[in-house]
């Protein structure tokens, strides 16, 4: 797991225990990456209760790209932070490849990238995909060869001795991207992370995540407000509901591996059918409803 995501010790004090083996032993390969199944969050404040979740199910295979899209509020962090044990549900369970989350957290299962890229400034670009190998044990050289083979990955092999604010919001969004792969994790969960990038570097990152994707085999479950992303990205769009959050509907994309995503795609009928159908499952049988607020249509 990134070092930029540290639990919350409130948040790990939940009523609920998640389900699974307790030391993950009887984890298969066969597993799928998340489980998640009647998984609710309430949050508890002054001024009431927010239901954030109520009765999400959903199952990411091994090896799946899933894009969690909604109107704002719905509950898609939520629902990140609580597959990123940085939370716990109020109701339901969740496994990350049946274990339970934190069991997943140190195995190093998953590794996370946020919108803010949530580098260190004080360290190198190399030191910043070095870290979780470094708060884990793994040896110098180990983490050097690693660093250096991810920075080659994501273009910014002569960056290794920059400082994050001397690279653009683009190229602090991959070396987060490469620190998130630097223990080789079978899942990626990543909030937003092309949120604050202009339009054409957002393209040239969502390529080359599909890229590094298709290297690592790893699934993604990836959140975003655009469905244009979502679609270019994914092979299944999870459309969820205004609060509580809910499963609305669930998209197929079915547009090829990461080589026939071409920039091309982004022109292509096939594409625009797509985000058609997302869009439609945004927006519902009741268009005022309201569910497409804070969702990003171009
Ligand atoms: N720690 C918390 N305490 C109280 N309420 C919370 C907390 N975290 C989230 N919420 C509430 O839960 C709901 C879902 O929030 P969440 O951030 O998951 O939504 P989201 O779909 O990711 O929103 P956005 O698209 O705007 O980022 C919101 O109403 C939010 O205010």
């Amino acid at each position: 797991m990134s070092a930029t995501a540290p639990t919350s010790r409130s948040a790990r004090s939940g009523p609920v225990e998640p389900v699974g083996p307790p030391d993950g032993s009887a984890a298969t390969a066969a597993a799928a990456a998340v489980e998640v199944r009647g998984v609710s969050r309430r949050f508890a404040s002054r001024s009431g209760d927010v239901v954030a979740l109520s009765d999400v199910d959903l199952t990411v295979r091994a090896g799946e790209f899933v894009s969690l899209i909604g109107p704002s509020g719905c509950g898609k962090s939520t629902l990140l932070r609580l597959i990123a044990d940085l939370d716990r549900p109020t109701g339901g369970e969740l496994t990350v490849f049946g274990r339970p989350p934190h069991v997943a957290r140190q195995n190093h299962d998953f590794g996370i990238a946020f919108q803010q890229a949530g580098l260190l400034p004080w360290r190198s670009v190399r030191a910043n995909v070095e870290l979780p190998l470094e708060l884990h044990g793994t040896g110098r050289a180990a983490r050097r060869a690693r660093a250096a083979e991810l920075l080659g990955l994501v273009g910014l092999a002569d960056f290794a001795d920059h400082r994050p604010d001397q690279l653009s919001g683009g190229m602090q969004q991959r070396v987060a991207i490469a620190r998130a792969l630097a223990e080789s994790p079978s899942l990626l969960l990543m909030d937003e992370p092309f949120g604050a990038l202009d339009e054409m570097t957002r393209e040239h990152v969502q390529t080359e995540l599909l890229r590094l994707r298709a290297e690592s085999g790893a699934a993604v479950v990836f959140v975003t407000h655009s469905i244009p992303e979502a679609v270019y990205l994914s092979d299944r769009v999870v459309v969820m509901s205004a609060r509580p959050g809910r499963v609305r509907e669930i998209v197929p994309v079915a547009l090829g591996s990461a080589g026939d995503r071409t920039e091309e795609l982004r022109e292509d009928d096939q594409f625009f059918d797509r985000v058609r159908a997302v869009r439609e499952a945004l927006h519902g049988t009741d268009p005022a409803d309201g569910t497409a607020r804070g969702v990003d249509q171009r």
